[in-house]
């Protein structure tokens, strides 16, 4: 092999220049951190409902931004932002999770943070008010990825997270939609509507470290036992520092088909932007499986998007000074994030 000795590429004359070119739009960048971005599930929300939708991924999304603003890491903005919609009976995730066949609240969750690939999530679990903070036990305290049922309720004893009663996470009107599904004329996928609404957030804190939560109830009227994609790393989300975070809401057995989180991310790997891969991620999921769903995604620059293919899907973001939300296709509202909705 030959070595080249003393053989240096020329010198450009406009290096010096070119330095602070890329230094500016590096910085133009990083200007955009921190940012979270949460979404309250791909739905057909009814119009009673909508305002509380938004309302609820709004304040979820400055409890995240509060985080990050002191400082915190967005693994810790994700799941604030994530427990507080859980603790939100307008959505389906935590008090407000839709009934199973036998007319009970099974919920499934996952957290990746995108510094290590790590990862916890919870499926099946019963009796908990915030299966989000669970799935970061399961990530921070063992050396598995995913507990389920009653091991999941064991292990949540075990750590000495508090159990509640089985109906204090059941509202009126999750039971009303049960019951009616239950009917020897329902619609099972009329029934699907306003109560799809699965919750979840990407974040990137100011260090650039990128994560992801969702948290669901899963569908109405499942079997018992029926996992669905939020648990599923890939499908429910990913995160990773290195390409973004995503965290996705629909129809589970469609999205785990085509991986929808990852499959996203590999599109921002190829080169698109963060809306540009959602939107080939949920068009494929429509195209190929017939999958109706909804993301948002972050890459670990700051640049967020939130997009569905379902009729519907509240989303907020905080960003600098701005609070970014909307529910309908191309609706995008902005106010100060001082100011309260
Ligand atoms: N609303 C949803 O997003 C449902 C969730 N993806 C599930 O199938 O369990």
């Amino acid at each position: 092999m030959h070595q080249i000795v003393g053989c240096q590429p020329p010198i450009k004359l406009n290096e010096e220049e070119e330095r602070r070119k890329k230094k500016k739009k590096k910085q133009k960048v990083t200007d955009m951190l921190p940012v979270v971005v949460v979404h309250g599930g791909a739905d057909h929300i009814p119009k009673e409902r909508s305002e509380k939708s938004t309302l609820g991924v709004c304040s979820a999304a400055r409890a995240g931004y509060t985080i990050l603003q002191g400082g915190g890491s967005s693994m810790d903005a994700v799941v604030e932002a994530v427990t507080f919609l859980e603790n939100n009976p307008s959505f389906n995730a935590g008090c407000g999770s839709v009934l199973n066949i036998k007319g009970e609240v099974e919920m499934d969750a996952i957290v990746m943070d995108g510094k290590t690939l790590g990862s916890g999530a919870v499926s099946a679990v019963r009796n908990i008010a915030n299966p989000i903070q669970l799935a970061r036990l399961v990530m921070d305290k063992t050396s598995h990825a995913c507990l389920t049922a009653e091991g999941a309720n064991r292990f949540a004893r075990s750590m000495s997270v508090p159990e509640v009663p089985l109906e204090s996470l059941i509202t009126e009107y999750s039971r009303m939609r049960w019951t009616k599904n239950l009917a020897a004329d329902a619609n099972p996928v009329e029934c699907q509507i306003g109560k799809m609404g699965t919750v979840g957030a990407v974040a990137v804190d100011v260090e650039g470290n990128v994560a992801c939560a969702t948290s669901t109830g899963g569908i109405l009227n499942k079997m018992e036992g029926r996992v669905g994609d939020t648990p599923c790393i890939g499908s429910g989300g990913y995160a990773d520092n290195q390409v973004g975070a995503v965290s996705t809401t629909g129809h589970g057995e469609a999205i785990m088909k085509v991986t929808l989180a990852r499959l996203i991310l590999f599109h921002v790997e190829q080169g698109q932007s963060v809306e540009a891969a959602s939107d080939l991620g949920l068009a494929f999921m429509k195209s190929r499986v017939h999958g109706l769903g909804g993301v948002v995604t972050v890459d670990p620059q700051g640049r967020w998007a939130a997009r569905f293919s379902s009729l519907q899907m509240s989303w907020a973001a905080a960003q600098k000074d701005t609070l970014h939300y909307g529910l309908y296709t191309g609706e995008h509202s902005t106010q100060s994030i001082e100011k309260p909705v």
